[in-house]
């Protein structure tokens, strides 16, 4: 079966096709900067066991015409892994926030993509690229079934200790005003591989999601239950363009002494905090290289997104009572051994203990970078929502499920 996977991001679209059952892609892509002056491709076709990489600059104003150039790279007379679209019988595609109605991988009907629309307001960088990405793929893929796989199904085994806020219940009860968190796709696909590597299916371990966005989990015996992300992607972690925690009273003082609006407070929030807003670049690339030539501000920038995760490994470690190991993920979890150095500083009470030099090996495939007398494993391990996202695809054609 041709299962075709697009995770549409705000400024992004990573693809993957895979020919099920196997679960190595025939084709994989990024395409990046959309909407900037000039855009990005990145497709790689694996055929034959060889690898072809296409690389292109072009513009690219929205996720519309990424998403036709992603058609094209596809059915390529020279490079094309397909003939015609009508090949593909199946599009995942990733969505970050599905609200009360939908956690569960579920098949497209316009309710599904109405709601997916209308849970704009609650993640403001995702779901309107989801949204545009699941209307042109109805386009080009006209004869498959779509399907969305949610960030948010990972986390619904959190108890209401956790989920809930101490606000009133009406909130939660009438509303759905609750935690639902984000990245659940990733979480569950990195704490299922440090599982087996582990191989202890009870282990208790906290796993650590450092892309654009950024987030944790508690996970205790494959189950989550905790998470820093909230009712929308903006709580818990320091992000690339987000604030993360921040004392609502800052929400009140913009508002009322600074006459803020609501939609001034929100796009400031999401779109201009985080590692953008504390040193005017939000890739952690560019922090790293500012931090390198002696900028103070990206120095202490680095400094508060450290210490924020820090403090969650703290907190997750008292929720767990105990801890088997930390996993590392996602574009910043997986390069940055700059980064993991930092966050394991310093943590012997805790059991961690980090082996700088394994710590500094390059390398894209799970890892061990303790010290073999660390009580707690120190794990990296490369994020594949794709792949798994198929995977859940493929589980609800064959089985309703
Ligand atoms: N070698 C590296 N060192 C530090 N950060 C890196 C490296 N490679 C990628 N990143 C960072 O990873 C982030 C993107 O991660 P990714 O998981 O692709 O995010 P998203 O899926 O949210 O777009 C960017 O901030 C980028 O700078
Ligand atoms: C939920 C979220 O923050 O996703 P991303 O990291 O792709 O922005
Ligand atoms: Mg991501």
């Amino acid at each position: 079966m041709n299962i075709f996977v697009v995770n549409c991001g705000s400024s992004s679209i990573k693809y993957q096709l895979f020919k099920w059952p196997s679960t190595s892609p025939i084709c994989s892509g990024l395409v990046e900067r959309i909407g900037l002056e000039v855009s990005a491709i990145t497709h790689k076709v694996y055929l034959g066991g060889e690898e072809k990489v296409i690389k292109k600059t072009l513009e690219l104003p929205d996720h519309e015409a990424g998403m036709q150039e992603v058609g094209h790279l596809l059915t390529a007379p020279e490079i094309g892994v397909i003939q015609d679209p009508a090949e593909i019988e199946a599009v995942g595609h990733r969505i970050v926030h599905g609200g009360e109605s939908f956690s569960t991988t579920t098949i497209v009907t316009p309710e599904v993509k109405e709601e997916i629309k209308r849970l704009s307001a609650l993640a403001p960088l995702h779901n309107p690229a989801h949204y545009v990405g699941l209307t042109v793929a109805q386009k080009i893929f006209s004869q498959a079934t779509q399907i969305v796989v949610f960030d948010t199904a990972f986390h619904q085994t959190m108890p209401a200790k956790a989920y809930r806020y101490a606000i009133p219940a009406k909130f939660y009860e009438d509303h759905g005003v609750r935690v639902y968190g984000f990245h659940g796709t990733s979480h569950k696909y990195v704490t299922e591989q440090a599982l087996s590597h582990l191989q202890k299916p009870d282990a208790k371990i906290i796993t650590i999601h450092l892309g654009n966005g950024c987030s944790m989990a508690a996970v205790d015996g494959g189950k989550c239950i905790d998470t820093s992300m909230g009712l929308g992607p903006l709580d818990g972690l320091i992000m690339g363009t987000r604030c993360g925690n921040i004392d609502s009273s800052v929400v009140f003082y913009l508002v009322s002494q600074l006459g803020y609006d609501i939609e001034q407070v929100d796009t400031l929030f999401n779109k201009r905090s985080g590692m953008l807003g504390l040193t005017g670049n939000s890739d952690m690339r560019d922090v790293l290289k500012a931090v390198h030539e002696g900028d103070e501000s990206a120095q202490l920038a680095l400094d508060m997104y450290v210490y924020r995760i820090r403090k969650y490994i703290g907190s997750y470690a008292a929720a767990l009572n105990g801890l088997d190991a930390i996993v590392f993920t996602a574009g910043v979890g997986e390069n940055a051994d700059d980064i993991r150095e930092l966050v394991c500083e310093n943590m012997d009470f805790t059991g961690i203990q980090l082996d700088k030099e394994k710590n500094a090996v390059r390398a894209s495939v799970v890892r061990d970078v303790s010290t073999p007398e660390s009580r707690v494993k120190v794990l990296v391990i490369p994020t594949n929502e794709e792949l798994e996202i198929a995977k859940e695809c493929f589980e609800l054609l064959e089985t309703g499920e």
